[in-house]
């Protein structure tokens, strides 16, 4: 591959810039570029800064995950390269929150992208531009979508304007590196309102510039904010023009579909279709829910750490503004971390702010039995109006979805009336839309149109929080060093953890001894000893080293050598395989990589296993190791 000298700002594939369209180079190697009106001098003029830009972005494409490098790069643009070798690059995002996510989070790859286009380390700085969220910029998109995979230059952009305005697109993995305070979070939770006033009604039709960019324009002028415009978003996300086609005709039906309900809503805004279930006492759920809400299931009895932060600040962000901020709200995870608790303290508190919200909530079963028996009975009306006349729809365990084609086809017009008609819907899942088994695409790509958001297995210090949080509300809080040992034995979800204070606490009481660690130890035997026949992250990193031959330093160093770097990518895989870390805290371990790369290295292997037998044989061999330790 070429690399791009020091100080060389352009890569050997820009013909334009490399050979003056622009500008001459000096001695220096720098360019000595001519200016358009309003360039700055000592700045690379705006059609250079288009190729390093696209540049930039196919080196993040390959450091960082699809979605994300979706949500947080897609709309941002690069804005001035000064003309000397250390001198700041302005890079341009939608709005604050994608500013403090970047920093928070991706400033490392976004360096290393960097200096590999520039050839060299330079200062980032970031600016907050509204405009790109409404559409008005993007303009590398199209060229970056349609340019060939070999590393040459795409055309350059289109003239500004003609791009979609999406912001949403999915999340996958907790986002990690916060202290585990849950008052850490709320400056997060107020970035997360939109910048620009919600709109929504204004103009909502369709525009068609989006079309040629494989999907339809749906979001910018209908609900005025950022985050909005799934169908773009699904459109281009996926690429396919015809897809792209079929989408754009349907959501002109869904459209004219949304300006009636529109209509009908402010007629007979709180209407119950005279149906008891639709009656909704105040400051309660709908009567037809399936839950009544846990008052302990609020987001100041929720401990905030790495696993959960990012789920954590999107449904405080959502209950600020149901159907404004994420919409929908997708959360996923293992069982037992908290995603019922997450979206029960979303629903308290929207109903805190607003008794009247209509909230229906609901286990995805009885959404299948309700379809079913609607179906049966010839009454499918009286089943729509209770679905799409609410405020707010939460369906728990929406992955059930699987398998059941008519369902399917129910949902996606229930999700689709609601979205249109700016109603938040909120899905918690044991899997991402993409892996739930027979989901129909239309309904995955709605899936992650707001936020797609993973609720992680907690680390060691959330754990340790939790244990001491629930052991207070019990009225008996651990003492440090209990406390401690309990989080290390205990890796598995939170209800066991509750479960081991639970127990623990009661033994005390009744044997009338103090909480002590020989005290746990006794009394929560099988916990410890299923700990202890766990390979933990010492193993891993022993048996990988040993197996590759390769000294843990160099595992745990820059290097990329095909061999270094394959056995910590072997390593990582294992490490999530097999231990309950997170991704951060193995990331720790391979010399202080963040989440992504961990999740990156996982990928590749899962996919190398798939593909090529001696990767699988390889990683099968490492695994035997470790169970044979
Ligand atoms: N971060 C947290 N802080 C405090 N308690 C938590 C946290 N996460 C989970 N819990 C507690 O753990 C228990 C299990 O959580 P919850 O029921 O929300 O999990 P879940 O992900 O919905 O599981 P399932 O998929 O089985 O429904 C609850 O009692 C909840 O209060």
């Amino acid at each position: 591959m070429n690399q791009p000298s020091a100080f060389d700002p352009l890569p050997d594939h820009a013909p334009a810039a490399r050979h003056g369209v622009h500008g001459e180079r000096r001695v220096d190697g720098s360019l000595a570029a001519e200016h358009g009106p309003g360039e700055p001098a000592g700045h690379l003029p705006n059609s250079e800064l288009a190729l390093v830009w696209e540049r930039v972005r196919r080196s993040l494409q390959e450091r960082i995950r699809p979605e994300q490098f979706h949500t947080w790069f897609k709309q941002a643009e690069l804005r001035s390269i000064g003309d000397g070798a250390d001198t700041t690059v302005t890079i341009a995002v939608q709005n604050n929150f994608t500013s403090f996510f970047i920093k928070t989070y991706y400033m490392e790859q976004l360096a290393d992208a960097l200096r590999d286009a520039l050839g060299g380390p330079r200062p980032v700085d970031l600016l907050v531009d509204a405009g790109l969220s409404r559409g008005e910029g993007l303009e590398n998109d199209r060229a970056l979508e349609s340019a060939p995979l070999d590393g040459q230059p795409a055309p350059l952009p289109a003239p500004h304007g003609a791009q979609n305005g999406s912001f949403g697109g999915s999340l996958h993995g907790s986002l990690e590196g916060g202290d585990g305070r849950a008052d850490a979070l709320r400056p997060q939770a107020d970035l997360f309102r939109t910048q620009d006033p919600v709109g929504r009604g204004a103009g909502g039709g369709l525009h068609g510039e989006g079309a040629q960019h494989g999907g339809a324009q749906h979001g910018g002028a209908q609900h005025g904010g950022a985050q909005q415009s799934g169908a773009q978003q699904a459109g281009a996300g996926h690429g396919a023009s015809s897809r792209g086609l079929v989408d754009r005709s349907m959501l002109e039906r869904e459209a004219l579909e949304r300006d009636s309900i529109g209509r009908d809503a402010q007629k007979r805004p709180r209407d119950t279709f005279g149906d008891p279930a639709l009656e909704q006492p105040r400051g309660r759920l709908l009567s037809a829910s399936d839950v009544g809400l846990n008052p302990t299931y609020r987001f100041e009895n929720f401990v905030v750490g790495p696993c959960n932060r990012f789920a954590h600040a999107a449904s405080v962000g959502v209950s600020e503004g149901p159907g404004q901020t994420y919409n929908p709200l997708f959360l996923h995870g293992n069982v037992g971390l908290g995603k019922t608790h997450l979206i029960q303290s979303l629903c308290h508190s929207i109903l805190v702010r607003d008794p009247g919200t209509r909230i229906l909530y609901l286990s995805c079963e009885s959404f299948v039995n309700h379809f079913v028996d609607a179906l049966d009975k010839g009454d499918l009306q009286r089943f729509r109006n209770k679905y799409r006349n609410v405020d707010v729809l939460v369906v728990d365990d929406i992955h059930l979805l699987a398998n059941k084609e008519r369902t399917q086809e129910e949902f996606f017009h229930t999700f689709n009336t609601l979205y249109n008609a700016g109603k938040q819907i909120v899905l918690s899942s044991d899997s991402p839309p993409k892996d739930i088994p027979t989901l129909q695409n239309r309904l995955v790509s709605r899936f992650k149109w707001g936020l797609v958001t993973e609720i992680e297995t907690p680390c060691y210090e959330t754990r340790r929080a939790i244990l001491k949080r629930k052991s207070r509300e019990k009225g008996n809080e651990l003492p440090d060093d209990v406390a401690s040992d309990l989080a290390e034995a205990i890796t598995a979800n939170i209800r066991e953890l509750e479960g081991a204070v639970t127990r623990l606490l009661g033994y005390a009481a009744l044997s009338n001894q103090p909480v002590t660690v020989a005290l746990a130890r006794e009394c929560l035997r099988d916990l410890f000893e299923h700990a202890t026949s766990q390979p933990n992250i010492d193993d891993v990193l022993r048996v990988v080293t040993s197996h590759f031959q390769i000294r843990l330093v160099d595992l745990q160093s820059r290097k990329r050598t095909h061999a270094i770097a394959f056995a910590r990518q072997v390593g990582m895989y294992l490490a999530r395989k097999l231990t309950r870390l997170s991704l951060q805290e193995i990331g720790g371990h391979f010399g202080g990589r963040d989440h992504s790369t961990v999740l990156y290295a996982v990928e590749r292997i899962k996919e190398g296993m798939q593909k090529d037998a001696e990767i699988l044989e390889t990683v099968r061999r490492v695994e035997s190791a470790l169970a044979a330790r």
